[in-house]
């Protein structure tokens, strides 16, 4: 079964999925069971990763996974744009000129234009994530926000569960009001940010974490 897909006018390679409620889970690898991923998941730097192509069933796969995201009043507010392929370079257009932007500039300079479109080539896939409140949103903005960020945890778990790496970027670009502009997302819609991903070559980065035991308190009644 496939869900249905809208292609960006003039963006080969992007689209934009439009998930329905119906749950797929297509012929995978065997993934790694939940604790086992949640331990292994790590942020992987782009010169870590490998060029081949994610197949398209995968993506939805993960993609499918981000849409069983927790939600306060159902809101679903997460919305992504797929770009692989040539449509990568659509991305890094868009980046090029929010950066312009970001200095005042209409135009991208031509050589952070070509550095963009190097560093998108870095990584198979990127996936553009923005929020979409409701119409009439009748919750605040944060709790779609955080709605969102468990959709893309969700997603890059489920990445690492089959062996593909991740990384969420925030930096001005990304979130930059003409980068929600330019990619398509609706009225009212505000960026949360990029991922990218892609197989790792070779050894997983090795994860650090300070105690668990210095962010906890219990309380218990004997
Ligand atoms: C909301 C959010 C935004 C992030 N933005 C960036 C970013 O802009 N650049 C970056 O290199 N890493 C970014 N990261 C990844 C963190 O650097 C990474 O999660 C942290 O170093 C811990 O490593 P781990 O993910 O391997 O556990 C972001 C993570 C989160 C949760």
């Amino acid at each position: 079964m496939r869900l249905p897909e809208v292609p960006i006018p003039g963006v080969p390679g992007a689209f934009r999925l439009t998930l329905d409620r119906v749950s797929v889970l297509p012929d995978l690898p065997e993934p790694l069971d939940l604790l086992t991923t949640i331990h292994a998941r790590r942020t992987v730097d782009l010169a870590r990763l490998r060029p081949d192509p994610i197949p398209r069933e995968t993506l939805l796969t993960l993609l499918e996974a981000a849409n069983w995201a927790p939600s306060h009043g159902r809101t679903e507010p997460w919305r992504f744009v797929v770009f692989t392929g040539e449509g990568r370079m659509r991305l890094a257009e868009v980046l090029a000129t929010s950066l312009a932007r970001l200095k005042g500039e209409e135009q991208a300079d031509p050589d952070v234009l070509r550095t963009q479109r190097e560093r998108q080539r870095l990584a198979p896939v990127w996936l553009a994530v923005a929020v979409q409140p409701a119409e009439k949103p009748r919750m605040p903005l944060y709790e779609d926000q955080w709605a969102v960020a468990c959709a893309v945890q969700t997603l890059m778990l489920a990445a690492r569960s089959l062996g593909i790496g991740s990384k969420w970027i925030t930096n001005a670009a990304s979130l930059h009001e003409h980068t929600a502009q330019a990619l398509g997302f609706g009225e009212g819609a505000s960026m949360m940010g990029l991922v990218y991903l892609g197989f790792v070559d070779g050894e997983w980065p090795v994860g650090e974490r300070r105690p668990m035991g210095d962010k906890v308190r219990w309380v218990e009644e004997t």
